[in-house]
């Protein structure tokens, strides 16, 4: 078996309102993308890395490369209109059916070797793999307007990595874009398939607000990934 990571790194980072993407943003003086993919090629799957940037990025990500002395090999591919998008150009570049792909937030830069060997794992078995973790607060559910409490338990926050057997999620991904795909899990759903959870970790924090990236600081002085 073939493993694949498919590392999306194609968005804006419109909410971080920072002068470049927040992919490119610095951790302790390395770009976040780069933790990301030490994460991949240090887990024992050692998967094939696809990178997914804005084409604009691609001569700043190779500088950057060059500046730190990042040397770990991966195909560049440019980024899409949406994650959706730029996801499908990451799985044209992957020609091989009888692999593993996992898709990855490159601003998930704390994700650990346990989550990513763990997903690979349960997506060989099951066909597919989702990262989640259950909800640590009450949750309610606006209905016509009125908020109703969920039973918290059966309320899970999904995560990345999302590995897939690669003939079911390029099948997947040949249906048309919907507006409700915000993960690969929605669109591998969407195609009739059910949709199987694996354990995240409440620090595989999504870097999305400025306030994240001291988050992130913090967590990785705390505990260095294992
Ligand atoms: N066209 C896009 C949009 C998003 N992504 C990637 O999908 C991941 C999750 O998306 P999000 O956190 O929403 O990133 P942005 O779209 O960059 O942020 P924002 O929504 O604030 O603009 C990120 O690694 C982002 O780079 C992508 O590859 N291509
Ligand atoms: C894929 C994802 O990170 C799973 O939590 C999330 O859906 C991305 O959402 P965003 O709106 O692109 O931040």
């Amino acid at each position: 078996m073939k493993y694949y990571a498919i590392i999306v790194a194609g968005g804006s980072g419109a909410r971080m309102q920072s002068a470049v993407p927040k992919q490119f943003l610095l951790l302790n003086g390395l770009p976040v993308l780069m933790y990301t993919i030490q994460a991949f090629r240090q887990s024992s799957v050692m998967p094939d890395i696809v990178l997914v940037l804005p084409a604009s990025y691609h001569n700043y990500w190779q500088q950057l490369c060059t500046d730190h002395g990042f040397n770990i090999p991966h195909l560049l591919v440019a980024g899409g209109e949406t994650r959706f998008h730029s996801v499908k150009n990451g799985l044209d570049q992957i020609p091989d059916n009888n692999s593993l792909i996992a898709v990855h937030d490159a601003v998930r830069p704390l994700t650990s070797q346990h989550i990513i060997e763990t997903s690979y794992h349960h997506a060989e078995k099951h066909g597919n793999a989702v990262t989640a973790v259950k909800s640590r607060d009450s949750v309610r559910q606006l209905i016509n307007h009125t908020s109703v409490s969920l039973l918290r338990d059966q309320v899970y926050l999904v995560q990345t990595p999302q590995t897939f057997k690669a003939s079911l999620l390029r099948k997947a991904y040949e249906q048309p874009y919907n507006a409700k795909f915000t993960d690969d899990a929605s669109v591998v759903e969407q195609y009739g398939i059910e949709i199987h959870l694996t354990e995240g970790d409440h620090q595989n924090i999504k870097i999305t607000f400025p306030e994240d990236i001291a988050i992130a600081e913090l967590l990785l002085n705390l505990k260095p990934l294992a």
